[in-house]
């Protein structure tokens, strides 16, 4: 893939500008994406039913409402665009809701995906990067997990994401559909412009409602769980910047295109932030206290799920710039004090 193609081709070279499928472009970690493949040269075009999307994120490349389960509708957008890959973040993410009502989530990530890899054989495409999650490792006992470490999902959600993993193994050795699978750990922040940030509704994110507190638009944040055996008994996670989600995307697509060879990467810092952390760096970066409450553990929690990440800084070159917790509390708090 001719990444900045558009603003750096030498004059008289013939520039080449290529189409990327972005489905759940509307979407939290879809829509930076899309502001990072513009400003690579590439197009974005968004595709996003609105379930959950918002519009107005769309904001770099062409947007188009509708599912990934129409199948006619994708065979008319990839004889349109002819899109040089596709990026897949489109699914329905409450784990808690997997659980209640499995055959929602199932339909929507696996059927839909299923559906997705049809319309690309029919089209002619053969890249795809999916978002898959640190979910699927289920409760895994590791200090620090890498990608060979077993993947136990303890929920629908985790499951369908493993299975959807499984099919584009099936998918390139059959089709010769090349995959990027990349497993996020917790994606949080917002882009440092302020174009555009975090909104899931309902909210269940631990950045995100820690902010709604300080800032009094939501009840106090409570805690799930101070009985962890971690250093202050609050749960600990990889926090990663959504530019940083955004940067690897690209890079994985380069990779795929350049090497013809899928890859499977975890995208996490290699750090871990306690609950307690993340509300004292809210406090800290808002001035003012975070209404909490202390309630029980949240089931399926596990108490520690942190990233190695040398395959990622190894294979796509990816560093995470700005994923200090304190950068992506600042960030998440510029953008959600300003839409007030
Ligand atoms: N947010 C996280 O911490 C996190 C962590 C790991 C993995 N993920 C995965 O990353 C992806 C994006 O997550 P997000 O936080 O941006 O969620 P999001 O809900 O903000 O974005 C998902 C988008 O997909 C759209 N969508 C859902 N089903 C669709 C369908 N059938 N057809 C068309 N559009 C559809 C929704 O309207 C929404 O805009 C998801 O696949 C999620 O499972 C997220
Ligand atoms: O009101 C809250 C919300 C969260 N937490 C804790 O904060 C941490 C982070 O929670 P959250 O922001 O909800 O993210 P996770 O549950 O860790 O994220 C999981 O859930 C996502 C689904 O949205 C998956 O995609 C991710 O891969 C997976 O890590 C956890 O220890 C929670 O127990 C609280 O204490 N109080």
């Amino acid at each position: 893939m001719t990444v900045s193609a558009r603003n750096q081709a030498p004059e008289g070279e013939k520039i080449v500008v290529e189409n990327v499928l972005v489905t759940g472009g509307a979407g939290y970690i879809g829509s930076h994406t899309c502001k990072e493949l513009a400003s690579n040269g590439l197009v974005p075009v968004s595709l996003d039913n609105l379930v959950y999307g918002h519009r107005e994120f769309v904001q770099w490349g062409p947007f188009v409402q509708g599912d990934i389960a129409d199948g006619r509708l994708l065979d008319a957008l990839f004889a349109e665009h002819r899109f040089a890959a596709v990026i897949h973040f489109a699914a329905f993410a409450y784990v808690g809701e997997s659980v209640q009502d499995p055959g929602k989530y199932y339909r929507n990530n696996v059927a839909g995906t299923i559906s997705l890899l049809e319309a690309m054989r029919r089209g002619g495409c053969s890249d795809i990067i999916f978002s898959s999650t640190c979910a699927t490792y289920g409760m895994p006992d590791a200090d620090l997990i890498g990608e060979e470490t077993r993947q136990e999902p303890i929920n629908p959600y985790g499951r369908g994401k493993l299975m959807v993993e499984t099919i584009l193994r099936d998918y390139q050795a059959a089709y010769g559909i090349r995959h990027g699978i990349l497993r996020y750990f917790n994606a949080a922040g917002a882009d440092p412009d302020g174009a555009i940030g975090e909104r899931h509704d309902p909210e269940t994110h631990l950045v995100p409602l820690a902010i709604r507190a300080a800032l009094g638009q939501a009840g106090p944040l409570t805690i799930f769980g101070s009985d962890y055996p971690t250093p202050d008994g609050t749960a600990i996670r990889d926090y990663i910047h959504v530019t940083d989600l955004a940067d690897a995307h690209v890079r994985a697509l380069t990779h795929l295109r350049r090497e013809r060879a899928s890859v499977v990467c975890n995208l996490g810092t290699g750090r871990g932030s306690s609950v307690q952390e993340v509300i004292e760096t809210v406090a800290a970066i808002a001035g003012r206290e975070v209404p909490v409450l202390r309630g029980a553990r949240r089931p399926g929690d596990p108490p520690r799920l942190v990233s190695a990440n040398g395959r990622a800084r190894e294979v796509l070159g990816w560093v995470p710039q700005r994923s200090a917790i304190a950068t992506i509390v600042a960030d998440a708090w510029n953008w959600h004090s300003r839409e007030g």
